[in-house]
């Protein structure tokens, strides 16, 4: 009976060693069974090469829709080349030339007129016809003659070259050197100096703006142009053309905009650009009709939200001699006339006009336009001026 536990303890013993090695083998051979192969990985398609510059911007690519479409060839955009106007210093000498050439019958009548060897009182009353014609005016003609009369008696001076001397004191005295005539073009601080532009039609105002401009860019200011003139669309194109001839930024509204709105924008813009100045052209108005003159009051008035204006130049073509004087002074009276611009000197044999607008306004001349070009716009000297005016020939001996 023992003989028999025993025996079937160790067959179950034997029973268990076997199920055990046996779950063993499974178990072992299940581990190391190699793994199943991975599916191939596809190929990766090709990546588009990075283009390392920008197309060329007068092709454009044929569309993905059309790819038959032959490609479309724009013509290439064409930028002006900005250019570097000519520096002030110097203008006045080579504008001079012109201004003489085409004034010097003034010079020479007078210059004749005082070598007379009797300054009798029928030569005086010549020298005054002559002054009177040469736009110079009445009164001032006056107060010059007069002067001159008496120092040639007090100095008793006879020689063509010390007369000319005396007429020449005297017409730089009429002047009045000791006027304030620089341009307040920049302002202390960081905001940009306003200068605004006004005057009657054909003037020159836009001509003008975009001369000064180019004079401040080439003393190395920076610029902005506001458009105003919203009557005359051509007016702003104009601006924009100047401007872009020295890369300087136009604010221009659309055709018919209100004048004073873009003008304020234009002043906006230049505070947000930091630029040192703002130029701001104005449409033509005749001093006659209320309604234009009014809304010049009003450009002046929305533009001053933003700073006091710092120049108003009222632009006067000397061609038209004194008619002109009157509608200038209407100016004075509804904006406060900073200085003078006197256009179209070179196409006038009467310089004198420069003496009677300061006289009949008592606003300085502060530049004056000597022709079309771009850089035929000066700062006004009245010594140079004189110079100019007389000629270099104490006789007037060139032609
Ligand atoms: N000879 C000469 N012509 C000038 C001068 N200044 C301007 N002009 C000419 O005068 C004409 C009128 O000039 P604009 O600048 O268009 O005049 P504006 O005052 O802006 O004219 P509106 O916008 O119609 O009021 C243009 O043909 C200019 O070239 C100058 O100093 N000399």
């Amino acid at each position: 009976m023992d003989n028999i536990v025993v025996m079937a303890v160790v067959a179950a013993v034997l029973l268990l060693l076997l199920v055990g090695l046996t779950v063993g083998a499974v178990v072992t051979r299940r581990g190391r069974r190699p793994a199943p192969p991975l599916p191939p990985i596809p190929p990766a398609p090709p990546v588009p090469p990075v283009p390392t510059s920008p197309p060329p911007t007068d092709l454009v690519a044929p569309p993905a829709q059309a790819p038959t479409a032959p490609p479309v060839q724009l013509p290439p955009v064409e930028v002006p080349p900005v250019e570097r106007p000519e520096p002030t210093a110097g203008r006045l000498v080579r504008l001079r030339a012109r201004l003489s050439r085409s004034q010097n019958v003034f010079g020479k009548s007078l210059l004749s007129l005082l070598s007379r060897d009797h300054l009798d009182e029928e030569v005086w009353e010549e020298i005054e016809d002559s002054l009177i014609g040469a736009d110079v005016g009445v009164e001032a003609t006056r107060v010059i003659v007069d002067r001159l009369r008496e120092r040639t008696a007090v100095l008793g001076t006879r020689s063509a070259s010390e007369l000319r001397g005396l007429l020449a004191e005297e017409l730089v005295s009429a002047l009045d050197p000791t006027l304030d005539r620089s341009l307040r073009a920049t302002r202390p601080g960081n905001t940009p100096a306003v200068l605004l532009m006004v005057g009657v039609n054909g003037a020159g105002k836009t001509t003008t703006c975009g001369k000064v401009a180019r004079v401040l860019v080439a003393d190395g200011r920076t610029v902005l142009l506001g458009a105003a003139d919203t009557f005359r669309a051509a007016a702003a194109e104009q601006l924009t053309t100047w401007a872009s001839r020295v890369g300087a930024e136009v604010v221009r509204g659309r055709e018919g905009a209100d004048p004073a709105s873009v003008a304020f924008d234009a002043v906006q813009r230049g505070i947000e650009a930091s630029v040192d100045t703002v130029l701001i052209d104005t449409a033509g108005r005749l001093q006659n009709k209320v309604g234009l003159m009014d809304e010049l009051g009003k450009i002046k008035r929305v533009v001053s939200r933003h700073g006091p204006v710092d120049e108003t130049l009222l632009v006067l073509d000397a061609t038209t001699g004194q008619n002109g004087l009157e509608q200038a002074r209407v100016f004075t009276e509804v904006v406060d006339v900073t200085g003078v611009v006197l256009t179209k000197l070179d196409g006038t044999a009467k310089g004198g006009i420069v003496i009677a607008v300061q006289r009949k306004l008592g606003i300085p001349v502060k530049l004056v336009g000597l022709g079309e070009g771009p850089d035929d716009l000066a700062p006004f000297d009245p010594a140079q001026f004189v110079d100019a005016l007389l000629g270099t020939e104490p006789l007037g001996i060139d032609a």
